[in-house]
């Protein structure tokens, strides 16, 4: 078996948030000298922090929530490509980009170049990629960035255009020091049963 690559943002109490949401923080809620046998932590996080794949449910009160995605969506073949871009992704910057049989797109740009930092603006997805990417049966798309949309949309149209595509999405992957090219990946969302999202522990496999 190849080795595995680690794509996930570390989690510790100075990892960079999304502004006014709760903040990462782990604790211990019993230390081994309270309780006479064990360390028990908590954890207390927005579930928007890191590495993490978003449920429909997000960003529409009809939509799925995490226990019913289904698993099989975030292991299996990815295809990572790197673009340089400025202000968005569209189209033409994924025009060179060979998508026949991509059913796992991960997407480099490296606009998130401090990540001890929130971004204060990051370029986002045109929708209108959406459909394009559908087309060639693409289910999951992961980016180096918090948000497929502008910070401050209320709007969030690239989220709802992916998820009316049948294209998923998983955020703030770490992709600095993967080559393009083609991997398995594994980013099991946590079995949530209410939630909006859950943090994934994301790793490729060089195949
Ligand atoms: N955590 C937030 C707090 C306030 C407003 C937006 C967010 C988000 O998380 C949106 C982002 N597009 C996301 O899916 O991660
Ligand atoms: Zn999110
Ligand atoms: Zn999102």
């Amino acid at each position: 078996m190849k080795r595995l690559i680690d794509i996930s943002q570390r989690l510790d109490n100075h990892v960079a948030g999304w502004p006014g949401d709760t903040p990462f923080s782990y604790s211990l809620a019993w230390t081994k000298a309270d309780s006479g046998s064990v360390n028990v932590g908590k954890i207390v996080m927005s579930i928007h922090t890191g590495t993490h794949i978003d449920a429909p449910y997000h960003f529409d009160d009809e939509g799925k929530r995490v226990i019913d995605l289904d698993p099989e969506l975030y292991v299996g073949p990815a295809r990572v490509v790197h673009v340089s871009v400025s202000q968005s992704i569209g189209i033409d910057d994924l025009k060179d980009v060979e998508l026949e049989g991509v059913t796992r797109l991960l997407i480099r740009t490296g606009a998130w170049v401090d990540r001890q930092a929130f971004p204060q603006t990051i370029p986002h997805l045109e929708p209108d990629l959406a459909a394009y990417l559908a087309q060639y049966g693409v289910r999951l798309i992961g980016l180096d960035l918090p948000s497929v949309d502008v910070l401050d949309s209320k709007e969030l149209p690239a989220h709802h255009e992916l998820t009316r595509h049948g294209i998923h999405i998983l955020e703030g992957i770490v992709l600095e020091d993967v080559q393009p090219g083609d991997y398995e990946l594994i980013a099991l969302p946590l079995p949530l049963v209410e939630a909006d999202g859950s943090p994934v522990r994301a790793v490729l496999r060089e195949l």
